[in-house]
């Protein structure tokens, strides 16, 4: 893993959005796995800007979302269908056909985990995955304790879950208790795969992602296998990971260049 340590949330997003503008202008007709949740905003921000600007063309890449609520529809502005519309997909030329994410409002879940699964797969997989985690170490929503082995399910959110999302709803009796979400086994089949975390909340669970061991608990543990996986973190962010192996003798070479000198 190589891991890219910025100065704060803002310097982030800029490196974040450059690697992705790499992906798309070496590879314009690549599948790029999205996020949603409060990190990734400014990486679409700032690729916006850029498509703004003439730098990028997205008219050959297509899409896919890791988690959709289930029971919110597409004109709900909660849904990750609404969310991915107004941060991104409305101000690119990206083809609304080549953008896809889960329906929450399919109740039939095996079939809609089918769909989802064969969409993913009729694309050729995801070229570069990106990722954010929440402060229970799940991925998608992959909450603590999910197996290693699924590909699209329906999930029940862990409660810490439900009350970190109630603030984008008006109270937390609004937020859905399931959803659809990509499982670890479809994350960890993208090529390439970027993680990105901010903010001293998440210094501990960054650490237990990164350096502690590989276990359904920790649900993004399991990043530690994938071949190529890049973590771009502000400095908040690494700070018990810094704490951790200051004054170690050995620390693990990936954490070597985040120790003060
Ligand atoms: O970025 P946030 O808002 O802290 O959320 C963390 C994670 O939880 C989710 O919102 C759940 O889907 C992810 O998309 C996100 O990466």
């Amino acid at each position: 893993m190589k891991i890219i340590c910025t100065k704060d949330y803002q310097s982030m997003c800029r490196v974040g959005a450059n690697i992705l503008s790499a992906q798309i202008i070496l590879n314009p007709k690549s599948v790029l796995g999205l996020a949603t949740g409060s990190t990734p905003l400014g990486v679409y921000n700032q690729l916006v800007d850029w498509y703004k600007k003439g730098d990028l063309d997205f008219s050959q890449i297509k899409s896919v979302n890791l988690d959709e609520y289930c029971g919110l529809s597409k004109n709900n502005k909660q849904s990750y269908y609404c969310y991915m519309y107004e941060n991104f997909f409305k101000h690119i030329n990206i083809d609304s056909n080549s953008t896809f994410i889960p329906n929450g409002m399919e109740k039939n879940v095996d079939s809609e985990c089918q769909r989802y699964d064969s969409i993913v797969r009729k694309l050729g997989g995801v070229d570069y995955q990106l990722l954010g985690v929440g402060h229970n170490g799940h991925i998608g929503f992959n909450e603590p304790h999910t197996s290693f082995e699924k590909e699209t399910h329906c999930v029940k959110l862990a409660d810490k879950t439900i009350e970190a999302n109630s603030r984008f709803f008006n109270s937390i009796k609004e937020v859905p208790t399931h959803a659809y979400t990509m499982g670890i086994k479809s994350i960890m089949k993208a090529k390439k795969i970027l993680l990105l975390v901010s903010g001293e909340s998440k210094a501990e669970i960054l650490y237990e992602v990164l350096f502690g061991p590989i276990v359904p608990t920790v649900p993004a543990s399991i990043l530690q296998l994938h071949n190529d996986l890049t973590i771009i973190a502000d400095k908040p962010a690494l700070t018990v990971i810094s704490e951790k192996f200051s004054g170690c003798k050995n620390p693990p070479s990936d954490a070597q260049n985040l120790l003060p000198t």
